[in-house]
């Protein structure tokens, strides 16, 4: 694993941008048996590139994200936990762990023949922003502790994040993988280039037409309009299993699972690409770069037990260019 690199790229569809590595806040992950990296801020543990051995980059960041640590990151994956949108208004969309820095769990990095990775963890006592004042303010009983591995190998990524309830109460959450895939070529609203398969017969939330219904067999692609549609899966159905067409020549498979203290919960998954209206509405976004991403965010959203008092639960995606 190189430790002190002085720059790195990460990307956009149309450009590439070099970041400093001295920066304390930036830490690369090489393979080095398949010269696959990756590249993450301590700030929101937030990957901000993956790109695979053979040059293939996986991830989309927004060329104007906010990256001093006064925002969330646009791009990249943001990590949303303990809820996803704002459910609960006494704290902030999306929850605390994107607008937080985390600390690289000491002698956790790994270079071997199999895999690279490292992880980060982050507690609620260190949580100095976005806890808002109710459910997780300062005067909560609750308590907790996160911890995201990622790892990667020649053309797949794993990001699992470990929610541990370091408390005595038991706390309600969800937790999701909000992850920006990089549509190469800027193809993300051509239908035969970006698609995502896998969701046929999940019940759909359409949060734009407000809409309900159930998935019939074709693919779900990015309308005329915004779209930001959540995916539940019908009874029986546990894990997610989708294949993501990211433009030209860019396939991904997506699998994603967790547990709450060992028993398995059904993944939901989001759809979600801003369109030129929202686009332009977002300062930290390029007004045309809602050409080059969508948004596939695996996550588990309803029906998820409580996490007890010194219970663990997990959530892992494991991306695989194909
Ligand atoms: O602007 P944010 O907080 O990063 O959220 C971006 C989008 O994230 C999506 O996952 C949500 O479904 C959208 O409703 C939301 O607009």
């Amino acid at each position: 694993m190189s430790t002190a690199p002085k720059a790195v790229v990460f990307h956009t569809s149309t450009s590439s941008t070099e970041l400093d590595c001295n920066d304390d806040d930036i830490v690369l992950i090489t393979h080095s048996k398949s010269g696959a990296n990756c590249v993450l801020k301590k700030f929101g543990a937030h990957v901000l590139s993956y790109q695979t051995a053979a040059g293939k980059p996986l991830i989309m960041i927004s060329k104007d994200a906010i990256m001093d640590g006064s925002a969330a990151i646009r791009g990249g994956i943001p990590l949303c936990f303990p809820q996803f949108g704002q459910p609960d208004k006494s704290y902030l969309q999306h929850g605390f762990l994107r607008r937080n820095k985390w600390t690289v769990v000491e002698g956790s990095e790994f270079d071997t023949d199999d895999a690279a990775g490292i992880k980060l963890e982050l507690e609620l006592k260190d949580v100095t922003v976005a806890r808002g004042d109710g459910t997780w303010g300062n005067d909560t009983k609750l308590n907790c502790k996160c911890i995201l591995t990622v790892s990667i190998d020649d053309k797949s990524m794993t990001n699992t994040l470990e929610m541990q309830n370091l408390g005595t109460d038991a706390f309600d959450f969800q937790v999701l993988l909000h992850t920006y895939y990089l549509v190469a070529m800027g193809k993300a609203l051509d239908h035969e280039l970006c698609n995502v398969k896998g969701f046929e017969g999940y019940m759909v939330d359409d949060k734009v037409s407000g809409e309900t219904y159930t998935l019939g067999s074709d693919p779900v692609t990015i309308p005329d309009v915004i779209i930001d549609r959540v995916y539940t899966p019908p009874d029986g159905t546990i894990d997610l299993n989708l294949t993501i067409a990211a433009g030209v020549d860019n396939l991904v498979e997506l699998t994603a699972n967790g547990d709450v203290d060992g028993t398995k919960v059904p993944v939901s998954g989001v759809v979600w690409n801003p369109h030129k209206i929202k686009a332009e509405a977002m300062g930290d976004f390029g007004s045309d770069q809602y050409n080059d991403m969508i948004c596939v965010e695996p996550g588990l959203l309803s029906n998820v037990p409580q996490l007890k008092g010194g219970k663990t639960a997990t959530f892992t995606q494991v991306m695989t260019s194909i």
